[in-house]
């Protein structure tokens, strides 16, 4: 066994205790380290008394590590001969206050993570990385480095635009957020372009008034590059330079270091960022807003797999403060806490400017001949807003140029030779050398065959359409109309995003086609009609939450027509107009929608009435990965059957929808519960003995707490 063996109690942060004893001569602590191993805490010792919250650099078995002290204690917890000394304390920042400690420490214990993987990965990567300190590069380390560097040139003043007075619904929602001092959840529900960002501009200037510092958090940032900028020209005049910092996974780790570094001495006074911000030390945090408080972007998809939103409302009220959830389409665990008064409902039920929402057309296609997959409607509506000198936007999640090539005497398809899925067509432009299949799983590219590998015949077809297959349609119907594409694949360039959304902005782009990455939280002024493809394609998905993710991304793509001038129209081509989510969409009625989905939801003990956990496991074979799942469950069941008891259910375990991606199959268990804390407790208990069991049995697996996507 390794001098350092993994702490045998639960090690949670230490709550200080006035008079505890510290031996005089040697200091035991705990440090945080990123090790996947027990509760991420190790012990160790130092001849001087440490702080709580320190980094420290220490050996872990035969590598260098930065940890963060979490503890002190009388006594280690293992052999004290065996326990290693710290080898530098870093004081080049602040320790990391208490408050910032208990959230990682909650976040471990909710999510079942070790302690150390919770903090060390939230750090910015220079503050973690022992090369960064030690070694002829290190030149003092990333911090004082940093400090010798000049800072970047002052951003050019911008004077903000012409800033609204706000109407009544507005100032109504204001002023109760800034009234507010203690904690209170506030979901602000207000339609799109209600103008909800001026509700939350206004808070914010409000407790920056007040010397408080604000975090404002967004689904997306590259997205939305205008955005900043004009939170940065409202915000100078209140809080000077350096009032705003911003925090996204497109900066460097030397900017987002700077970043992080203002806004945990208290010098930017508001940070604007994705969920990674939840993580940043603020010293005088006074309000935290959520925007876009559905989207799904807030819950992170691997390593720690948080929900950035729930960890926000926790922290409001660790810090009892205010916290607003704003959307259009809140989701529907806020919905029912609204319901349940537990959060504040403010409502904004018109929009901003003097314009309705847009009219809503539900085109029935089951007896129409589409081309390329318009309707002619949809086709005959386009021209006409052109005509009028009006944008129109397209929209198909869908990217690519097709999703499947096909042979048309065999019957061959076009399959990724390491996942269970097609690959898809890809092809921008005509020239052949612009043609690929690409697997959207694993990343797999190959050339297009020029005949098909199991018939020989050279007739291969794209089946079906993608964005791409969109562009080049609409390039042939209208040629006159400036077309942008704005997808994964026309944005890879860093950069590209915000300039395709800039031409958008000018005036320069007439047809705009794209994936979801249009639809969210963009003003455009002179988009009219909005035309939806293929979204029947989410209408049957076997996740219970699909509905609710199809309803609010209409709802947001829809709400993308008729901003600024009146007369915003939206057609929305479907097979089953009929359904609950369309007719929901027809009359704009997100309250008759949540009322209806919560009732099935009810009926059938779902989330938000039930709690969920997943286990996911990874193997070679997929028999493997179900045995382990199965195993896991016994355990269960025979270990904790007391949980059983308390309403803990398994489902079965089942394979994943697709089932093999690169080489690798995939399996889920799901366990619920009508108790949170029952759930959290019997996970607890359960969790310790995955890790060994997976070993075992040579399985990789992945437990998930409130999971979004089943
Ligand atoms: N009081 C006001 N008077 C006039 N215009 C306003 C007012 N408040 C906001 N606006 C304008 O209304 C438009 C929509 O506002 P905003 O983008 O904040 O909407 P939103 O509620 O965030 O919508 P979505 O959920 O669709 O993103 C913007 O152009 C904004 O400048
Ligand atoms: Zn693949």
């Amino acid at each position: 066994m390794s001098a350092l063996q993994k702490n045998s109690d639960t090690c949670g942060i230490e709550q200080e205790q006035p008079g505890s004893q510290i031996n005089p001569k040697v200091h035991w602590v705990g440090v945080a380290l990123d090790v996947p191993l027990g509760d991420g805490v190790f012990d160790y010792k130092s001849s001087d008394p440490v702080e709580l919250g320190v980094r420290v650099i220490v050996t872990f078995g035969r590598r260098k590590m930065i940890g963060v002290v979490v503890s002190r204690q009388d006594k280690p917890r293992i052999d004290p001969e065996q326990v290693r000394e710290i080898e530098e304390v870093l004081s080049d920042i602040a320790p990391l206050p208490a408050d910032w400690l208990r959230m990682a420490q909650f976040a471990a214990g909710y999510y079942q993570r070790p302690l150390g993987e919770v903090m060390l990965p939230s750090l910015p990567a220079p503050l973690r990385k022992v090369s960064a300190y030690q070694g002829k590069a290190s030149r003092g380390g990333p911090v004082a480095r940093m400090r010798k560097q000049r800072s970047p040139a002052p951003l050019p003043d911008l004077t903000p635009d012409q800033i609204p007075t706000l109407n009544t619904e507005q100032s109504g929602a204001v002023d109760q957020i800034v009234a507010c001092n203690s904690h209170q959840t506030f979901l602000l529900h207000g339609v799109t372009g209600s103008g909800k960002t001026e509700v939350y501009l206004h808070s914010a200037l409000h407790y920056l008034a007040g010397g408080k510092q604000v975090l404002f958090m967004v689904p997306e940032i590259n997205l939305t590059p205008q955005f900043e900028q004009v939170l940065r020209a409202r915000l100078v005049h209140q809080g000077g330079e350096d009032v705003l910092a911003v925090l996204h996974s497109g900066l460097s780790d030397g900017q987002r270091l700077r970043e992080w570094l203002r806004v945990s001495t208290g010098q930017a006074r508001v940070l604007l960022g994705t969920r990674l911000s939840i993580f940043t030390p603020m010293p005088h945090l006074g309000l935290i807003i959520v925007d876009e408080e559905h989207d799904a972007s807030y819950k992170q998809q691997d390593g720690l797999r948080y929900s950035a939103r729930d960890l926000a409302v926790w922290r409001g009220h660790d810090r009892n403060i205010p916290v607003v959830l704003g959307s259009a389409t809140p989701s529907l665990e806020s919905w029912h806490h609204a319901q349940k008064q537990r959060y504040t409902c403010l409502s904004l039920r018109q929009r901003a400017r003097d314009v309705t929402l847009p009219h809503i057309r539900l085109v029935d296609t089951r007896r129409l001949e589409l081309q390329q997959g318009f309707s002619p409607q949809l086709l005959e509506a386009m021209g006409k807003r052109l005509d009028a000198k009006e944008q129109v936007l397209v929209f198909l999640n869908r990217r690519g140029y097709a999703p499947v090539l096909s042979c048309t005497s065999c019957g061959w398809v076009s399959q990724c030779p390491r996942c269970t899925a097609y690959t898809i067509l890809h092809r921008s432009g005509s020239a052949a050398r612009h043609h690929h299949l690409q697997c959207h799983h694993c990343g797999y590219h190959a050339r297009v065959p020029e005949k098909c590998p199991d018939c020989g015949d050279a007739d291969l077809r794209p089946m079906g359409r993608g964005t791409q297959r969109l562009e080049e349609y609409l390039g042939e119907c209208f040629p006159a109309a400036r077309i942008a594409r704005i997808d994964a694949d026309s944005t890879r360039l860093k950069g590209s995003a915000q300039k395709l959304f800039a031409k958008v902005h000018a005036g320069e782009i007439d047809i705009l086609v794209g994936t979801q990455m249009v639809a969210k939280g963009h003003d455009f002024a002179r988009l009219g009609l909005v035309g939806v493809l293929n979204a029947d394609a989410m209408l049957f998905a076997q996740d219970f939450r699909a509905p609710e993710r199809l309803f609010a991304q209409l709802m947001q793509v829809a709400g993308r027509a008729g901003r600024h001038v009146a007369g915003g129209e939206v057609i929305v081509q479907t097979d089953y107009p009929e359904q609950p989510v369309y007719q929901a969409l027809l009359h704009h009625d997100y309250t008759g929608f949540a009322r209806h989905s919560l009732q099935e939801r009810e009926s059938v003990g779902l989330p938000p009435f039930a709690f969920q956990a997943l286990l996911t496991a990874e193997a070679k074979t997929i028999a493997k990965a179900l045995s382990f799942l199965e195993e896991a469950k016994s355990v269960a069941q025979n270990q904790f059957s007391a949980y059983m008891d308390m309403a803990v259910t398994f489902y079965d375990p089942v394979p994943l929808r697709v089932v093999r991606v690169a080489h690798v199959e995939r399996a889920q268990l799901l366990v619920e519960s009508t108790s949170r804390p029952v759930l959290q407790a019997f996970l607890s208990a359960w969790n310790p003995q995955l890790g060994p069991l997976a070993n075992q049995l040579r399985v990789r697996c992945t437990l998930e707490v409130d999971p979004l996507e089943i």
